[in-house]
């Protein structure tokens, strides 16, 4: 983000959203208290957050896979860090299901007591970055910045969600302290009706065939783009305003970087993954032809 300044508010060495904290909230997120049901999705920007919302919503809510509910994934999931609608959280039925993007340390210590489920999802930096560049220039700075320059500062982590090697890293080093299942994005991409099922089984939850299916149909990308309950369209123009050029369900695809990066750039990107990432045990897709 520009210069990060003024859109960027750093709070114990992690970026947030200026606009979207409220600092109290913020001060005060390790007192937070959990529940045993709690769900939260976490991911760093970019990664799949509105998605999982949606099949978290319909996996959750027989009115929303029946398409007679009202209510928009981000009030059945709210953003915990960035409350949009100013939700009482404490007064949430249970079990209250939450998506972020905080780093491990910045999370309720609750969780830590392995109190409550944690879905983290990542994604392919490359196809992150590619669509945090759009994101960042189309919706929350509309200015134009170039990829060169946004992936500077991607890759120094002056971007809402910091640094996404600290944020994984952080996440799945720390892990036997939580209650938490990894997922990819492209994993979900390519195996939705799988992903769905694996889901469900770390949640407990059983579906019939029928309602699988429908949860299913109604994730699709090209159906989640037209529905106003899942799009996010109507969250961009309240939160960001009227003239807003970008969406958040842009291409939904793998590999997108390839159409951003040029070769210098991509072998830049391949040195600092190599040296930040070496001995990770997770696996990436970057190309839709790989499994
Ligand atoms: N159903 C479905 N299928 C495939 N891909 C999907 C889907 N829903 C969201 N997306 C893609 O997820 C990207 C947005 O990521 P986030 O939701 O994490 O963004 S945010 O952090 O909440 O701003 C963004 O990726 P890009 O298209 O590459 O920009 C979305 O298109």
């Amino acid at each position: 983000m520009e210069d990060g300044d003024g859109f960027l508010f750093k709070f114990k060495g992690y970026y947030f959203y200026r606009k979207g904290i409220d600092i109290d909230f913020i001060e005060n997120l390790d007192n937070f208290e959990i529940r045993e049901d709690d769900v939260f999705i976490i991911t760093y920007p970019k990664s799949g957050t509105v998605w999982l919302q949606q099949l978290l919503s319909l996996i959750y809510f027989e009115e929303h896979r029946r398409g007679t509910g009202k209510l928009q994934t981000v009030d059945q999931v709210p953003f915990f860090e960035y409350n949009f609608r100013q939700l009482d959280f404490g007064k949430r039925p249970s079990p209250r299901l939450f998506s972020t993007h905080l780093p491990y340390n910045l999370v309720p210590s609750g969780l830590k007591n392995k109190k409550g489920k944690i879905i983290y999802i990542y994604r392919n930096p490359k196809d992150v970055l590619s669509s945090y560049f759009h994101f960042g220039t189309n919706v929350i700075l509309q200015v134009t910045s170039t990829f060169e320059r946004f992936m500077e500062q991607f890759l120094e982590g002056r971007v809402i969600g910091s640094l996404w090697f600290d944020h994984i890293k952080g996440w799945y080093e720390h892990k036997s302290l939580f209650n938490i299942q990894f997922m990819m994005y492209e994993e979900i991409n390519k195996d939705l009706r799988g992903s769905v099922l694996k889901i469900c089984k770390f949640l407990g939850k059983e579906l019939s065939e029928e309602n699988i299916d429908a949860v299913m149909t109604k994730a699709t990308f090209e159906n989640m783009k037209y529905d106003p309950l899942a799009n996010y369209d109507d969250i961009i123009k309240t939160a960001y305003g009227k003239n807003v050029k970008g969406h958040f369900l842009r291409k939904g695809t793998i590999g997108d970087w390839k159409n951003h990066m040029t070769v210098e750039q991509n072998e830049r990107f391949d040195k600092i993954f190599q040296r930040e990432m070496k001995d990770f045990p997770l696996k990436f897709i970057w190309d839709v032809n790989e499994d």
